[in-house]
């Protein structure tokens, strides 16, 4: 099969098998130009994608594509226009964040003198200032982060693949790491692939998000269909939720108890927001005191709660 013009990263039946472990497993998935997760467990197979997206290890069987190109015979073309920040650290740790990107930068093939701007353009981008200029070795978590992310932007790629770019950060830092990956997108236009054990967080930042579990697919979406507005209703009450659930019932609705909260499905065809009016009334009759009543919408990690399609 010919991949698509417009994708960016297309895989077909893709299988990794390692000796005690099928790492993935007739993965079949199409993403965009944009900010995709890949979201799964640990040992849910990302890693294992991203170094055969970029050529590094060969499948067992199945074929990938990156902006066209096969990873199978085309892995140093893919690596020119690719950026890759590593899930584990490997910093050298006695020299600046400003001569390990330069090094980089003249890895890539850029001439010193334009390495050396690039690098200090990229190192500003990604919030690292005086501090370049100092050993590596004495970097908090957030800055080595950064540093790995610049070496993986400086040779401006048109796609980079961020492997848990948020590991090891404070809420804080998770924060500002992911602006950042949201700026990559929008602001310089380049695709990101990013990966995360952290279901709500990509949430934030993607267009689309793959799920993996075991090597398997679970669903790719864009996040729109993720997190749309599903037919139910939240309704949480001060006292009284178990009455309200047994009066709802009595009234004919379906509902459902979840910890604090009562779900009340409704019907696909109700525009006259019957169901919303048939709580109301419970929650009046009851002189019962509402402190929510939401549409209740769906989140990534509702996919592990589905049963396998
Ligand atoms: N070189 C290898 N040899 C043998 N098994 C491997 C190798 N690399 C990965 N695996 C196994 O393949 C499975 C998938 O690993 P992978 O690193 O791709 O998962 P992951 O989703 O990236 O998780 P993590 O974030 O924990 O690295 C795991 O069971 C792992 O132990």
């Amino acid at each position: 099969m010919t991949p698509s013009v417009t994708a960016c990263i297309s895989t077909e039946g893709l299988t990794k098998q390692f000796p005690r472990v099928t790492a993935l497993e007739n993965l079949t998935v199409t993403t965009e130009a944009g900010v995709t997760g890949l979201v799964g467990a640990n040992g849910a197979g990302k890693s294992t994608l991203i170094k055969i997206l970029l050529g590094l290890q060969p499948a067992t069987s199945g074929r990938a594509h990156v902006l066209g190109m096969d990873t199978a015979t085309q892995g140093v073309d893919i690596r020119r226009v690719v950026g890759y920040m590593p899930e584990h650290d490997c910093l050298p740790p006695d020299v600046s964040a400003t001569e390990f990107v330069v090094h980089m930068a003249q890895m890539s093939g850029l001439p010193r003198t334009a390495a050396r701007e690039r690098a200090a353009d990229t190192l500003r981008h990604v919030g690292l200032y005086e501090e370049r200029y100092r050993p590596i070795g004495g970097y908090s978590t957030g800055m080595r982060q950064r540093v790995k992310l610049a070496q993986a932007l400086v040779h401006d790629p048109r796609l980079v693949f961020l492997d848990e770019p948020t590991n090891g950060l404070d809420p804080q830092g998770r924060d500002e790491m992911l602006a950042l990956i949201r700026r990559i997108g929008a602001d310089f236009g380049i695709s990101v692939l990013v990966t995360s054990h952290l279901l709500g967080e990509l949430e934030r930042v993607c267009d689309h998000v793959i799920v993996i579990d075991s090597g398997r697919l679970l669903r790719s979406s864009s996040i729109g269909e993720f997190t749309q507005a599903t037919q139910a209703i939240a309704v949480e009450v001060e006292d009284g939720l178990q009455s309200l659930a047994e009066r709802l019932t009595a009234a004919g609705e379906a509902v459902a108890v979840q910890g604090r909260l009562l779900t009340v499905q409704v019907p696909a065809h109700d525009e006259a927001g019957r169901t919303y009016d048939a709580v109301r009334d419970a929650v009046c009759d009851l002189n019962l005191n509402l402190v929510r009543l939401e549409q209740r919408r769906g989140h990534i990690e509702d996919v592990f709660k589905e049963p396998a399609a």
